[in-house]
């Protein structure tokens, strides 16, 4: 690969590799094996999330290996290490779920960490899971040195009695079992295909949802997002990756050029387009917050409103991920959405060219119905929703995609977790029409702001996704489907009206207009708001009290650091 000459003395690797001080430091450096050579070559992080905690990490030691062979082709020196992972389908449903959010900024830290110890000169960062594409993008653009994101692919979809499954049906099944509505053979059955290959969860959940951001933000290369992660042609994107890094070093392509207003738009864009997971409304603005720009959770909302809804994936729809790639993967959606008005075609991308130039060859492919044409959608605004109103001054999210009914007023029935809520939901101890809250379940009041799809997907299994409405300032799961608004903010453990409710109030929502109010006046919530007792958590030590300690409300993203991008010491300008 020819590269465009550059001044290697500006790189931040001098700091460990130049001059007689670093004597020392080289040793370290030769006792791997490294050649003189490869020592003053730049030196690239090739960051992955490699571990056995689950499926979506399980093959990202072997996608980097490429990666480095990549980077080392463009006279790079690839240096790898791992970083943690929480993984929520096996987090789920209980307390393990307060460590998932909290993963994501510590894998966001972990990262800087050692960008910042190690002065490495550029960072590919591999992730395969729902907290860790959020995390390893905001370390990106925190850090601000060239940097590629690669995903490490979805899973592939199950068979079950001859239909295709993931592992919503899973969570689906525990509802329809509770309620005599499956065997235990079928359920038996069902756990042993549903997972059948490594990568993420298959559909437009959440880990497809931030990989398809990667993309339209511009920090990943076309359709190196949508490759299931079996597929041998990972093998290409990563190679050319570690290539590419190389070329964004020579011309000083960092990701806060990339990463613009603009680009987060696109992103926004691409998940209302695609029904995608409520907490890309979470994930968004705490990117932007790395790069300081303010783009919150109204600013998301914004964009949702005004996005068709085109891409026709589980859990609103019909396809996964693999059928997404084979019909012409993401590059196929964003040209449809760009041909028509609804992208920014002149943001840069780690390509060093732009979107549209990116779209240029992409042909749109009529032997699909994965992605609608964005002028023929399926429903003229995006697949996600934002609310506001007496209950979240704040904001509050919801998928509308594949709702039946758009609007829903009932009573509430308050839950101080989301245990007393699943114990109620699997005892059948809740009336259809009731609207099911549950609170204390925030950033900081959870403290972790859990996901609770155990809960929505066990409503849902027991058929009454329809007929209940549930709120919580707390998330959910890019598989949840039924009326569910999540980050109600403020939240309840900071004194946000979610926590004064109490059994019996009429609560009305209605998605077509954005609002969530609860039919009581100023005064009322005024005179509760007074006899009003912050709660406290059992989390008094630990990373998750830590966490407590500093987070902030889901409207901005739920960051744990106050200062963007003009706070934060890009250690690759010192
Ligand atoms: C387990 C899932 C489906 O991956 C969930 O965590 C999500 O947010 O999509
Ligand atoms: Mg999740």
């Amino acid at each position: 690969m020819d590269l465009p000459s550059f001044d290697k003395s500006r790189l931040p690797s001098r700091h460990v590799t130049e001059g007689p001080s670093r004597a020392p430091h080289r040793s370290y450096l030769y006792a791997m094996g490294l050649s003189a050579k490869e020592i003053h070559q730049p030196l690239v992080g090739v960051a992955t999330c490699w571990n056995e905690a689950a499926p979506c990490n399980i093959s990202l030691m072997r996608q980097a290996q490429v990666v480095k062979k990549g980077v080392a082709a463009a006279d790079g020196t690839p240096r790898e290490f791992c970083t943690i992972t929480v993984t929520d389908g096996i987090a789920m449903g209980h307390q393990g779920m307060k460590a998932s959010l909290v993963s994501r900024d510590v894998i966001a830290d972990s990262v800087e960490l050692t960008m910042r110890g190690h002065c490495y000169d550029a960072l590919v960062g591999m992730a395969g899971c729902d907290k860790s594409l959020p995390g390893m993008m905001m370390a990106m653009c925190r850090l601000n040195v060239p940097s590629i994101f690669i995903y490490g692919g979805s899973i592939l979809p199950g068979k079950f009695k001859g239909r295709e499954v993931t592992v919503q049906d899973l969570f689906e099944a525990v509802g329809q079992h509770s309620v005599g509505r499956m065997s235990d053979e079928d359920l038996d059955e069902l756990e042993q295909v549903a997972c059948p290959s490594a990568g993420a969860c298959g559909a437009q959940f959440t880990a497809n949802t931030m990989a398809m951001v990667s993309e339209a933000i511009g920090l990943a290369l076309p359709y190196s997002a949508g490759a299931p992660a079996p597929y041998e042609i990972r093998d290409r994107f990563g190679f050319a990756a570690g290539e590419k890094v190389m070329e964004l070093i020579a011309r000083n392509i960092r990701p806060r050029d990339i990463v613009t207003l603009q680009a987060l738009e696109n992103a926004a864009t691409v998940v209302a387009a695609t029904g995608g997971s409520t907490n890309a409304a979470l994930h968004l603005p705490a990117i932007a917050h790395e790069c300081g720009i303010a783009f919150d959770l109204f600013d998301v909302a914004q964009i949702f409103n005004r996005t068709p809804y085109i891409g026709d994936l589980k859990p609103g729809g019909r396809y996964v991920a693999k059928d997404l790639f084979e019909a012409g993967g993401i590059p196929l959606l964003m040209k449809t959405l760009h041909e028509h008005g609804y992208l920014h075609g002149d943001c840069l991308t780690v390509t060093g060219r732009t979107i549209a130039e990116n779209l240029e060859k992409v042909r749109w492919n009529p032997d699909q119905d994965v992605i609608r044409p964005a002028n023929d959608p399926i429903t003229p605004t995006g697949g996600v929703v934002g609310l506001k109103g007496s209950l979240a001054p704040d904001g509050a999210i919801v998928k509308v995609a594949g709702l039946k009914n758009q609007k829903f007023t009932g009573p509430a029935r308050c839950f101080d977790s989301e245990e007393e809520c699943f114990a109620a939901v699997r005892d059948r101890k809740y009336q259809e029409g009731d609207v099911l809250v549950i609170r204390y379940e925030g950033p900081i009041g959870g403290p972790g702001m859990r996901e609770m799809l155990s809960t929505t997907a066990a409503l849902y299994g027991q058929g009454m996704g329809d007929k209940v409405a549930l709120i919580t300032d707390g998330r959910f799961s890019g598989a949840t489907r039924g009326f569910c608004i999540g980050h109600v903010g403020p939240e309840a453990a900071v004194g946000g009206p979610i926590g004064l409710l109490r059994d019996g109030d009429v609560i009305d929502i209605d998605a077509t207009t954005g609002r969530i109010d609860v039919r009581l006046s100023e005064e009322d919530l005024a005179e509760r708001r007074a006899s009003w007792q912050p709660r406290e958590t059992d989390y008094r030590s630990s990373a998750i009290w830590k966490y407590a300690q500093t987070v902030g409300q889901a409207r901005q993203g739920a960051v744990t650091h106050p200062g963007g991008a003009a706070e934060t010491t890009t250690y690759a300008d010192i």
